[in-house]
């Protein structure tokens, strides 16, 4: 009976046509290829990491909250494992040490950006966000002028106080707004705060600020929310471009042309056609004064189109890394300190008493030991950007032991690091305190060195050149929210710690009570 079967069996698989021979031919050729590549992915598959599918990998498994299942995997396989995003071979890197070993020990070859279209599109591939050494030959000078630029921006005398000015004016501007909307119920303060952080930006870019109702002012804003979607969505379809025959992409997916038209024109234009030499009040006129420096001193003052296009791309990498981040770090900072009570009545006291009735001033940090606890801790607990912009290798490489060959994506988990059970005492409260100490006279201070294990603007090459930025306006803008007004929650809506995924973590949602002291009434009437 079994040798019936299968001599019945053999006959039917012999190709009797040129469709059955067609088939056969397609089968092998995909064994021959799935063996090959094994082959080719031996590192990679050395690594740990769970099975990944065929077409889809590992990417359909993260689930809803793939900030949290990186760090659970980090837990199962260790601190450097593998995944497969569609069809992108990926290693996640989830510890201090590992990221350390990584991005400072061998901060040249993980300083790369994965090849996708989507990054391409941006700026015209002038985008130093995007792009990495081989992608951009003048990437490493271009980085290095946003980081001058900024640091001379943050740390100049001359530019201090006037920050500190703008950052104080915009945020008064703000709670006042803030004020009017949410005095008969409580409200969404999420516009607002967008437009008035975004205007910081604007008039850290370009010097000036502008009405909120400005036809400009609000495309830049409707621009970012699409580059926001792009950047989101974009490498999706890279890593899986069958992904569009099935699905039918939100329209603002390949929106990419428009917006290389639009951002790096904006304003840019207006300010090189005003350009002062001496002027280092703004961003984009400093590094204007940089870019055109090489010219010899007889030779026309004339601005080339190369020169414009750098100097628009560099001033939409500033535009759009900084809005969106700022903005939802700030929404943290209140919604945290709605769900922690006991927290915001501490912080006030610290304020209120510590300032009387004045606003603040940078100077002001020293004293304030337990808002840069209460700031830091919003850094650590929800870490908006869970993972950094991802990277890619630029050479094959050793990482713990592990090879991991050139043209690599590497996903490094901010999260998992903030996060790791082996680093911080109970990962999951929130609790300002872990970064207070004694100093020696018995008085307490803020914790520096434990602060600087919190990875939120990433490190190395690739090291955010917003940080100082980022913290003075986190800083100012919540000393004086706490100093001029009483916050409350929607108790119809309670403020929750959980984050909704997106490119930036984000509070599901935040609906708020803001009254104006009445101190700051009369100041304002
Ligand atoms: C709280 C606010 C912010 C947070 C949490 C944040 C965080 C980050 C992170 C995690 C990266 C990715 C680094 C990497 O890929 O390893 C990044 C990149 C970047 N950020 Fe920020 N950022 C913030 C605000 C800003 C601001 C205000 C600016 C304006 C100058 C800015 C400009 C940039 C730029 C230009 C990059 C790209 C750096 C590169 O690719 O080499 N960011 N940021």
């Amino acid at each position: 009976m079994l040798v019936q079967i299968l001599t019945a069996t053999f006959w039917t698989l012999i190709p009797n046509s040129f469709g059955d021979l067609l088939i056969y031919a397609i089968l092998v050729l995909t064994i021959v290829i799935y063996v090959k590549s094994l082959k080719r992915d031996k590192e990679w598959l050395a690594l740990p990491g769970p099975i990944p599918w065929p077409l889809v990998g590992n990417a359909p498994f993260l689930g809803a909250e793939p900030h949290k299942k990186l760090l659970e995997l980090s837990l199962k396989y260790g601190p450097v494992y593998r995944l497969k995003m569609g069809g992108i071979k990926t290693v996640v890197l989830c510890n201090a040490e590992v990221v350390r070993s990584a991005l400072i020990k061998q901060r040249e070859a993980f300083s790369g950006r994965p090849k996708f279209s989507s990054y391409k599109a941006v700026s015209a591939g002038e985008s130093v966000v995007f792009n990495d050494e081989e992608t951009l030959p003048p990437w490493r000078s271009h980085k290095s002028k946003i980081v001058r630029h900024m640091h001379k921006y943050t740390t100049s005398i001359r530019t201090r106080d006037k920050v500190t000015d703008l950052i104080n004016t915009e945020c008064m501007m703000m709670v006042t707004e803030l004020d009017r909307i949410s005095r008969s119920k409580c409200v969404n303060p999420e516009n607002v705060i967008r437009m008035a952080l975004a205007n910081v930006m604007c008039a850290v870019c370009f010097g000036n600020r502008f009405e909120y109702d400005n036809e400009e002012f609000q495309k830049l804003l409707s621009m970012n929310t699409e580059f926001g979607a792009v950047i989101e969505l974009g490498p999706i379809i890279d890593a899986m471009p069958w992904i569009k025959y099935f699905i039918m992409p939100r329209p603002c997916v390949f929106p990419s042309q428009r917006l290389n038209e639009v951002i790096p024109k904006f304003k840019v234009d207006g300010v090189l056609k005003t350009f002062d030499n001496d002027d280092v009040t703004n961003v984009v006129a400093s590094m204007t004064s940089e870019v055109l420096e090489k010219k010899s001193a007889g030779e026309s003052r004339e601005i080339t189109e190369s020169e414009t296009k750098t100097i628009a791309a560099l001033s939409a990498d500033i535009l759009g890394a900084g809005q969106h981040t700022t903005s939802t770090t700030f929404f943290w900072v209140i919604n945290l300190l709605l769900c922690f009570p006991k927290v915001l009545n501490k912080l006030t006291e610290e304020v209120r008493s510590k300032l009387g009735n004045r606003l603040p001033t940078l100077e002001d940090r020293t004293s304030l030991s337990y808002m840069d606890a209460v700031l830091t801790e919003v850094l650590r607990f929800s870490s908006p950007l869970s993972s950094t912009i991802p990277h890619s290798t630029l050479k094959d490489v050793k990482l713990a032991g592990h090879t991991i060959k050139r043209g690599t994506m590497v996903i490094i988990s901010q999260y998992a690091v903030n996060h790791d059970p082996q680093n911080w005492k109970n990962p999951e409260n929130f609790d300002p305190e872990r970064f207070l100490t004694k100093n020696e006279g018995g008085e307490i201070i803020f914790n520096e060195s434990l602060s600087e294990k919190v990875l939120a603007f990433s490190i190395g090459e690739r090291k955010c050149p917003g940080s100082q930025l980022s913290r003075m306006l986190l800083f100012l803008a919540t000393t004086l929210l706490v100093q001029v007004s009483d916050l409350s929650a929607d108790l119809e809506r309670p403020p929750t710690a959980a984050a909704e995924y997106g490119l930036i973590l984000r509070p599901k949602h935040l609906s708020i009570k803001l009254t104006l002291r009445e101190h700051w009434q009369r100041r304002d009437s």
